[in-house]
């Protein structure tokens, strides 16, 4: 493990997730955004042959944290509230890439999906099971659909550095590797629904397939 391990604690990113959805089951940014900061700090704690997919991720959380530190803060408090105000003036960009809020969440929106699969897999797995394979699989179900060849094929290499799954189970800082399942398994249903919603959310205005 690289240094900076023992920073790294998958109960601040379960709490943050659990935050994420109000009373009125809109997503909440702030700690939408927090999450992903913590996950990339793990994803720095696995070694340098992941910084190109750590600063991507880090470049996308930033582009929406100046959003939320804009004199528009609080047309960015939720995903819903960001929606209706890009839409409603014209800031999503239909025809060409763009640093719109909606766009950029769009990215991590995917990349949440594999993130859900990938606990899952690494949830059910059995002891011995290899969590490149995990990695690999669901990416291949999921984000490496959005991604160029080059990136696949680098995404692929890296994979090959994970360490074995109860390694990284115990990196969780969490306790053993079971209460580290233990732990996968209550997050991954605030997880699931917090891409749900944003899912349905994407979908009701036609969204998910922004460039
Ligand atoms: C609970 C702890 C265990 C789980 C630990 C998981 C840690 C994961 C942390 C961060 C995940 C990174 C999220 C990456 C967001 C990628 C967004 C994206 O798709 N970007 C591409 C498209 O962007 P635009 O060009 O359209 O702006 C961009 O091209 C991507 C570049 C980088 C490569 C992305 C590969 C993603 C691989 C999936 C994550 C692998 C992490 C493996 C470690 C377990």
């Amino acid at each position: 493990m690289a240094e900076g391990a023992e920073t790294f604690s998958l109960r601040e990113v379960l709490v943050a997730f659990t935050a994420c959805v109000s009373e009125q089951r809109e997503v909440r940014v702030d700690p939408y955004l927090a999450g992903w900061k913590g996950l990339v700090r793990f994803l720095n704690c696995l070694g340098t042959i992941f910084s190109f997919i750590s600063k991507d991720a880090v470049t996308k959380i930033e582009i929406i944290e100046n959003y939320r530190n804009s004199d528009q803060r609080e047309k960015y408090l939720t995903v819903q509230s960001m929606v209706e105000y890009e839409l409603a003036n014209g800031l999503v960009d239909l025809q060409k890439r763009s640093d719109s809020g909606c766009r950029t969440l769009l990215r991590l929106h995917r990349a949440l999906h594999w993130l859900q699969m990938f606990l899952e897999g690494l949830r059910t797995g059995k002891d011995n099971s290899k969590t490149s394979v995990i990695c690999s699989e669901t990416y291949n179900a999921s984000l490496a659909n959005y991604h160029p060849w080059i990136i696949r094929k680098a995404a692929g290499v890296a994979f090959c550095a994970l360490p074995t799954r109860n390694t990284f189970l115990e990196t969780m800082n969490v306790g053993t590797a079971e209460e580290a399942v233990a732990m996968l398994g209550d997050a991954l249903p605030y997880i699931c629904e917090v891409y749900k919603i944003t899912e349905e959310l994407y979908a009701q205005h036609k969204l998910l397939d922004l460039p």
